[in-house]
């Protein structure tokens, strides 16, 4: 379901950006689950160029029962540019939610002005898809832009508004990083390296998808693969408290 948005974002990745590979960590690149009721599978692909230190993004496809689409894009720590967060959820025909946005790493004004409010225009293009639904488990103050998308639709809106609304982030997104000037001193790379620090951390603990993963492949790969793969500058907390 989600395919025609992984191959358009590899595709212009290619277009734009040297791409070298980044490991991913052994036995977390693909994994197959046969524990649910249908069948599942797990990839993920991961890259860094001179302009982003880690571009991930991993598919979920779970036959009929689940189509997941997520990645995240991070700058290298002497652009201050949001980062690119994608997260496409389907779980049967029913359940559709789309989320995707500029995530900001900081929160005055300014920043916003800058990074932001560009997007303004986008969200307003795709105003069904911005339907300002609650967050349950993640602070929307927080690394949430007020421009996201955030939606649950239906399977024709994802193929149709969605793929185009997806298409016209990423170009914004390009141009963004393309325009972005490097920062020139240590301390602003700093901020901006903690800030990204911060946002795994954040993520790791927060991130809803922990007991999927572990449904389907256990809660010794679901943890690895958080703290390793998505989210490998976060602390497991057990460890944090020694
Ligand atoms: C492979 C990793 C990965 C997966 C599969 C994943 C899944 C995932 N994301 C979710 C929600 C969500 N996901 C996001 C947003 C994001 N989440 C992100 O990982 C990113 C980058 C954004 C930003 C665009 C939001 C805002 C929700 C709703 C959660 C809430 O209500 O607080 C949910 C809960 C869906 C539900 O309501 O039942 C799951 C299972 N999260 C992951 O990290």
């Amino acid at each position: 379901m989600y395919r025609p948005f992984l191959e358009h974002l590899e595709t212009s990745l290619k277009e734009r950006f040297e791409l070298q590979p980044r490991a991913i960590p052994e036995g977390l690149e693909c994994q197959l689950s046969e524990r649910g009721r249908n069948p599942a599978s797990i990839q993920s692909w991961c890259y860094q160029s001179p302009e982003l230190r880690k571009i991930r993004y991993t598919y979920i496809d779970g036959g009929k029962g689940a189509q997941i689409f997520n990645g995240v894009l991070y700058p290298n720590h002497c652009y201050d540019v949001p980062l690119l967060g994608i997260d496409f959820l389907s779980f049967g025909k029913v359940k559709n939610l789309i989320v995707l946005d500029f995530q900001p790493l900081f929160q005055d004004e300014a920043y916003e002005a800058k990074y932001l409010m560009p997007l303004k225009e986008l969200r307003d293009n795709y105003a069904e898809l911005a339907q300002g639904l609650e967050m349950k488990f993640y602070d929307a103050n927080q690394y949430f832009s007020k421009y996201l998308l955030f939606a649950k639709t239906d399977t024709e809106t994802v193929s149709t508004r969605v793929l185009a609304a997806f298409k016209d982030y990423l170009d914004l997104y390009w141009r963004i990083l393309a325009d972005a000037e490097p920062l020139t001193t240590d301390v602003e790379v700093a901020r901006v390296k903690q800030a990204q620090i911060d946002y795994d951390q954040y993520s790791a603990e927060r991130d809803p998808a922990h007991g999927l993963f572990t449904s389907y492949f256990g809660s010794e790969w679901a943890d690895r693969f958080l703290y390793e793969f998505l989210f490998e500058d976060a602390v497991p907390l057990a460890v944090q408290a020694h």
